[in-house]
């Protein structure tokens, strides 16, 4: 990681900082990022939010966050940090700033050294979309947005309307160059491995196509319930929430052409290259579900027709990728909990061998028995199978894995998303963060999955969501639940 020497102090502001996102991902990154010694030598995080607490209660509130959450206050340098944090009251909005540009202006005036002019200043948005446009008029009202990055938690518009929307207001006030607009699956370490593994392996770059892979499955079911942030859930649902922002990017990050160098334009061009690509999902591509006992779920209206979840069929009309199903699933109270990206790799269609389900002289060819997985979720993992002969057998085949834990990689450190993304809005590198021209083509990309041609069907809290899924990922099936 970059050394932080360098960097000048800086004043964080955390919009939403008494809020679930906070809680679990952003104050446990800085805290983590003052664990490694990779916070600015001078810095100060004040949080915003619309109740009143005094800087004692916000750091109370930390406190107890990082207990719950990690890593541990008594793990890291506590008093330190906590004697870093301020708290801003009574909301910020373009009629009343509340205690915000006070809290900000004397931070400045402590960090500054005799010139607060020379503080940066970064707003972190980690507040429900529709509040992401009144806040950011707010800065700008308010004169905060000069020496400023900004950083937007996703979903970053909410339809192709609300993010030109959204788009204009913020270019309004921010350059380009200051906006970090957050996608924290492209921090995840496995999903910095889909490069490494393609670029630097001859084996693999060469196999990335359509006469090699059968199809690309990107499966984030999760057994986690919604019932602590109901309200902000039921407006937004599945597609807005994992499939458009997450998964898309991840499949941006799998279908994208070789950028021209790992520069952070580069890659990013290349990734918004890729969305570009995608074909609009039909209404027979996509299945979207609710869990039974959804509605039953205090601030989910009665008669939500919110998703928990999605599953989608998309293609990539490349030359590289057309006619190859990029397999999509994500849920809410689902039977297991994974964030898996494989490569399903076609099987030989030549040779002694032959494929499931056919057949002919020698050995039944395992399905889906050679597959390269990305495991996205914890510090990450690579596993690879491949149909070998069963040992001793003398022509039976049999499908063995071999895996690669991140963590175990000689000089390896796995920083969790958050921890990484922050450190580079820090030091001002956009490469994982996405760009406007990616994202207004997400929301053409999306097609039935949004524009309502779509039902929801039922499914049991603890299943792999409705049986209509399946037929989406006919005839192999989905590498995950063996379904
Ligand atoms: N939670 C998660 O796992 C993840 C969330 N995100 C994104 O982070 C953002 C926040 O999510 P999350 O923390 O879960 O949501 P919360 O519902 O917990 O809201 C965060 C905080 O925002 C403030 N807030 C709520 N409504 C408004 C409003 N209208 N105007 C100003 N402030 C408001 C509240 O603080 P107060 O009442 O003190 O003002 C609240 O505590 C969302 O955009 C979400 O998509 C992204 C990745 C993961
Ligand atoms: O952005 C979100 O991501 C989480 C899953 O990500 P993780 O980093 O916790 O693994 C998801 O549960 C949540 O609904 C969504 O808002």
């Amino acid at each position: 990681m970059t050394d932080p020497g360098d960097t000048p102090p800086t004043v964080f502001v955390l919009f939403g900082a008494s809020g679930d996102l906070a809680a679990r991902l952003v104050l446990p990154a800085f805290y983590r990022l003052a664990q490694e010694g990779l916070l600015p030598p001078a810095w100060q995080l004040i949080g915003s939010g619309r109740r009143e607490l005094s800087d004692d209660d916000f750091r109370a509130h930390v406190h107890d966050k990082l207990t719950e959450f990690g890593p541990k206050p008594e793990e890291g340098p506590w008093e330190e940090f906590a004697a870093r944090l301020r708290f801003a009251s009574n909301g910020f909005s373009v009629d009343d700033p509340g205690q915000l540009v006070d809290t900000v202006a004397a931070a400045e005036q402590e960090l500054g050294d005799g010139d607060p002019s020379s503080v940066q200043r970064v707003h972190y948005l980690g507040v429900p979309p529709t509040a992401f446009e009144p806040t950011t008029n707010a800065l700008g009202a308010h004169g905060l947005a000069e020496r400023s990055r900004v950083v937007y938690e996703k979903p970053f518009g909410t339809s192709l309307e609300s993010f030109h929307s959204l788009d204009q207001a913020v270019h309004r006030v921010f350059d380009e160059s200051a906006i970090y607009r957050i996608d924290h699956f492209l921090g995840k370490e496995a999903t910095q491995q889909l490069r490494a593994v393609r670029f630097a392996n001859g084996l693999f770059g060469s196999s990335w196509d359509r006469h090699h892979v059968e199809s690309v499955q990107i499966d984030v079911p999760e057994t986690l319930d919604v019932a602590d942030r109901a309200e902000f859930y039921d407006e937004t649902g599945a597609v807005l929430d994992m499939l458009v922002t997450h998964l898309f990017q991840v499949a941006a990050e799998v279908a994208m052409e070789p950028p021209r160098s790992l520069a952070s334009d580069d890659v990013a061009q290349a990734r918004a290259d890729a969305v570009k690509a995608f074909v609009p999902l039909r209404a027979e591509d996509v299945v979207r579900g609710q869990f039974d006992g959804y509605r039953d779920i205090d601030d989910v209206a009665d008669d939500s027709d919110t998703e928990t979840f999605v599953a989608a069929r998309m293609f990539v009309d490349t030359e590289r990728w057309r006619d190859v199903p990029f397999l999509m699933r994500t849920g809410k109270k689902m039977a297991e909990s994974h964030q898996k990206v494989t490569l399903v790799m076609r099987d030989p269609d030549d040779g002694p061998y032959h494929p499931t389900g056919t057949s002919g002289a020698g050995a039944e060819i395992p399905s889906r028995g050679n597959v390269l997985c990305f495991d996205l979720s914890g510090d990450g993992r690579l596993a690879l199978s491949m149909n070998i002969e069963v040992p001793g057998s003398q022509s039976a085949l049999e499908t063995a894995w071999t895996e690669i834990n991140l963590h175990e990689v000689d000089g390896g450190d796995p920083l969790p998303p958050y921890v990484r993304l922050i450190h580079d809005i820090l030091i001002g590198d956009r490469s994982l963060f996405t760009r406007p021209d990616g994202l207004e083509e997400v929301w053409h990309a999306a097609g039935a999955a949004l524009n309502g041609s779509t039902s929801i069907e039922s499914y049991a809290p603890g299943s792999w969501g409705p049986d209509a899924a399946l037929r989406l990922a006919e005839p192999r099936g989905w590498a995950l639940g063996d379904r």
